[in-house]
């Protein structure tokens, strides 16, 4: 098992986020082992395009992707902690690259497939599926010159409460499978998990990136994330997604982002986190 740490923050325009690995080290989540990224820089907000910090956010997608080529070793499970969620980019193109026909399930608040072209804030953070899709600044796209794209078919979002309409269009025209927290809520986590298991098994589906933002849960209990957004999930469903998809598939990575110390309460995210990493690391 390979895992990475990251503190980017400037894919969510957040300095809070800066500090979530020193906290996670300090409180002992971290195995021994973890690999730490160089710390993110700011060279002062510049925008290149509508996106914000791209240069800086390039280069640090380039360290985590090689930092993976240098450790990972085929068929191991990696494992990717950050940091916002433009660090998905890279651990996912790394997946991509190593498996055919791979999976994700996001489980996430967010969708995450603005482009440059439809982007309302600029933060990469929320592009990092259609970067994994292929969609959007080609910079971002091909970070690192690659061919093998995600299918829009091998991918499940699990959570989703917060989809500007241009997201929403798009995920309706490439006729991605989503589940809303609402959904989660009115149809139950295990028949959402079983729907999302059989779209993916139809799609012979048999490695899996699961990529897990920490905003997909109800910030009562969670609240030490950067763009809350009520209403989300609990942590009963939230382990029961992960151990449903690590019976059902490989999991060969799994990212867990959006950690916001400066916003948590009472420790509260911590101890979320705490609960679930063992099945992260599992
Ligand atoms: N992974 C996240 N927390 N994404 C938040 C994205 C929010 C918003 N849709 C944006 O593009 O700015």
């Amino acid at each position: 098992m390979t895992i990475i740490t990251s503190n980017m923050y400037l894919g969510a325009d957040n300095p809070g986020i800066k500090t979530g690995i020193d906290v996670l080290k300090n409180e002992s989540v971290l195995p021994d082992g973890t690999l730490f990224t160089n710390p993110v820089t700011s060279h002062g907000i510049t925008r290149t395009k509508k996106m914000k910090y791209y240069f800086e956010i390039l280069d640090h997608l380039k360290e985590i992707h090689q930092s993976y080529i240098a450790h990972s070793e085929k068929g191991e499970k990696n494992i990717l902690i950050g940091g916002d969620h433009s660090i998905a980019i890279a651990s996912g193109v790394h997946s991509l690259e190593n498996y055919d026909n791979l999976g994700v399930v996001w489980v996430d608040a967010h969708a995450d497939i603005n482009t440059n072209d439809i982007t309302n804030s600029g933060n990469v953070h929320g592009m990092s599926v259609a970067a994994l899709l292929g969609l959007g600044d080609d910079g971002l796209v091909n970070f690192v010159p690659r061919t093998k794209y995600l299918k829009p078919e091998n991918v499940v979002y699990i959570g989703l409460r917060d989809v500007e309409p241009e997201e929403q269009a798009l995920l309706d025209k490439l006729r991605i499978k989503h589940y809303t927290a609402d959904e989660v809520m009115s149809l139950g986590i295990e028949t959402v998990m079983k729907e999302s298991i059989a779209h993916l098994k139809a799609q012979k589906v048999k490695n899996l990136h699961l990529s897990y933002d920490l905003d997909s849960a109800d910030p009562t209990l969670v609240p030490g994330v950067t763009t809350d957004v009520p209403n989300g999930l609990d942590l009963k469903q939230t382990l029961y997604i992960f151990r449903q998809l690590h019976k059902a598939f490989n999991v060969v990575a799994f990212d867990l982002v959006e950690f916001n110390p400066e916003k948590d309460v009472d420790n509260q995210t911590v101890d979320f986190i705490k609960q679930i990493m063992p099945d992260v690391l599992k």
